[in-house]
């Protein structure tokens, strides 16, 4: 079982996005069991832990994606259950693999993203997306099949997301993995923007961050004794 560890904050407004008292039971193991969890706008957090501590379970959970086995998760103090279409518009999630569609080129995968977030009047080849591309340093890239990119640059391809995207809300699993010093750059720059105009980030990292000018904050899923539990 793993015990959450949070920093402290006091803050009366309704968070953004908060778990109350979820807990998670896979392969009857317990992960993590009434974790409070509160996230505000502006805010930048980290969730750490060891390999298997239940950080890309937590995410999953924040997003969504996954049911606690116990506890809820509430968006700006509404349920999720009940206010998905809500929350989906503000929410961009991106989780550990590439993100990518292999067979595709750079330049239609930024495309689609762009479309699949629902933006409608996105077209191929549109100026905003070769802009994306530029500031990602993928130009001269473009038309390869994105599975034949090496990790880092496929990694490049299914962040332009975070160039392209209005949510408010980023969930994201160890975005940093398989970055260089300038791609880390280049996304540290892209979170302080977010972060300025008001934009929230939950994200998971195994790497010490260096950012020294974010408000970065943390949650640790420490391990604790097993105890075993159906689910
Ligand atoms: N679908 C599943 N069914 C059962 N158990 C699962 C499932 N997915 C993950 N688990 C288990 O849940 C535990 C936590 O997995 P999770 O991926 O959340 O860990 P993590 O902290 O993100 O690990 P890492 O640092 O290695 O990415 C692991 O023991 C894993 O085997």
């Amino acid at each position: 079982m793993t015990k959450p560890v949070t920093t402290q904050r006091v803050n009366t407004d309704t968070p953004l996005l908060h778990a109350d008292g979820v807990s998670s039971i896979r392969g009857g193991r317990v992960l993590f069991a009434q974790l409070q969890f509160a996230l505000y706008s502006g805010e930048l957090w980290q969730i750490s832990g060891a390999n298997g501590a239940g950080k890309s379970t937590l995410l999953r959970m924040l997003a969504g994606l996954l049911q606690p086995s116990s506890g809820g998760v509430f968006f700006n103090g509404h349920k999720l259950a009940a206010y998905r279409n809500e929350f989906h518009q503000q929410l961009l999630y991106i989780g550990h693999k590439a993100a990518v569609k292999p067979e595709l080129s750079a330049l239609e995968n930024v495309f689609w993203q762009r479309r699949l977030g629902g933006d409608k009047s996105a077209q191929l080849n549109d100026e905003r997306d070769w802009d994306v591309l530029e500031q990602l340093g993928l130009l001269g890239l473009e038309e390869e099949l994105t599975g034949r990119l090496s990790a880092g640059q496929q990694r490049r391809v299914a962040l332009t997301r975070l160039w392209s995207s209005t949510a408010e809300l980023w969930i994201l699993d160890e975005p940093f993995t398989a970055l260089d010093v300038d791609g880390i750059a280049l996304l540290q720059q892209r979170f302080k923007q977010h972060l300025d105009n008001g934009g929230s980030i939950i994200m998971t990292s195994h790497q010490p961050l260096g950012l020294a000018d974010l408000p970065l904050q943390q949650l640790t899923l420490a391990p604790l004794q097993q105890e075993a539990m159906s689910e």
